[in-house]
């Protein structure tokens, strides 16, 4: 029996394209994206990896790279759980400006403790470690349960993965600053009959 949780952020979208703080906005994959995501259940399908259960967020850009995937695997009929926990988090007065927009506003180091710093929330956003209190109760509840039946695959943000590992990996505030997972990244994990990690793979 498989025991295995892969995750992947979703391809790139017309915000990440743009450069543009995408938080909670609902926004497309690019044409580059949809590839990403396809590359993604490639990357599965090598592997003979197919998904049991599958979660995403509730925005279109994880919907989107979910299908795609699980079309790559010939798994199309497979639900996709979306849920609110695994959303982006919230960018607050951050949310729609550019990198450049905001960091001629607030300054590059102000923008860079807001992007990164792990319990620093921007202006009427969420921090890491805000993102972190409703991921981890998911996992708890939803996604580790389903990885530990067989191979779980979640689809989510670049932040709301970064608390995801976090609380997979037991990562310690400082690891979780400098994780970084691109667009379309691929995580497998492989989990013990405890629930514990015995391989992990990172591909990109
Ligand atoms: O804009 C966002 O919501 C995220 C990634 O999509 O940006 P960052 O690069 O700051 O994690």
């Amino acid at each position: 029996m498989s025991r295995a949780l892969a995750l992947v952020r979703h391809g790139q979208s017309t915000a990440n394209a743009a450069g543009e703080f995408t938080g909670s906005r609902d926004v497309p994959l690019t044409p580059l994206g949809r590839e990403q995501a396809r590359a993604a259940g490639r990357r599965l399908l090598e592997r003979g990896l197919y998904p049991d259960t599958a979660f995403c967020s509730t925005r279109t850009r994880t919907a989107e790279s979910a299908t795609m995937i699980l079309d790559a695997l010939g798994r199309s009929a497979l639900p996709v759980e979306p849920a609110a926990a695994l959303d982006e988090r919230d960018y607050g007065a951050l949310t729609g400006l550019t990198h450049a927009e905001a960091e001629a506003r607030w300054g590059a180091e102000q923008v860079r403790v807001w992007r990164r710093a792990f319990a620093d929330p921007p202006p009427g956003g969420e921090s890491i470690r805000d993102t972190l209190a409703r991921v981890a109760p998911y996992h708890l509840t939803r996604i580790l349960p389903a990885a530990m039946r067989g191979v779980a695959l979640v689809v989510a943000h670049g932040n709301s993965l970064r608390a995801l590992v976090t609380a997979v990996e037991g990562l310690s505030p400082g690891e979780a600053e400098r994780l970084e997972i691109p667009t379309g990244s691929l995580r497998l994990y492989r989990l013990t009959p405890d629930a514990t990690i015995e391989g992990l793979a990172v591909l990109s």
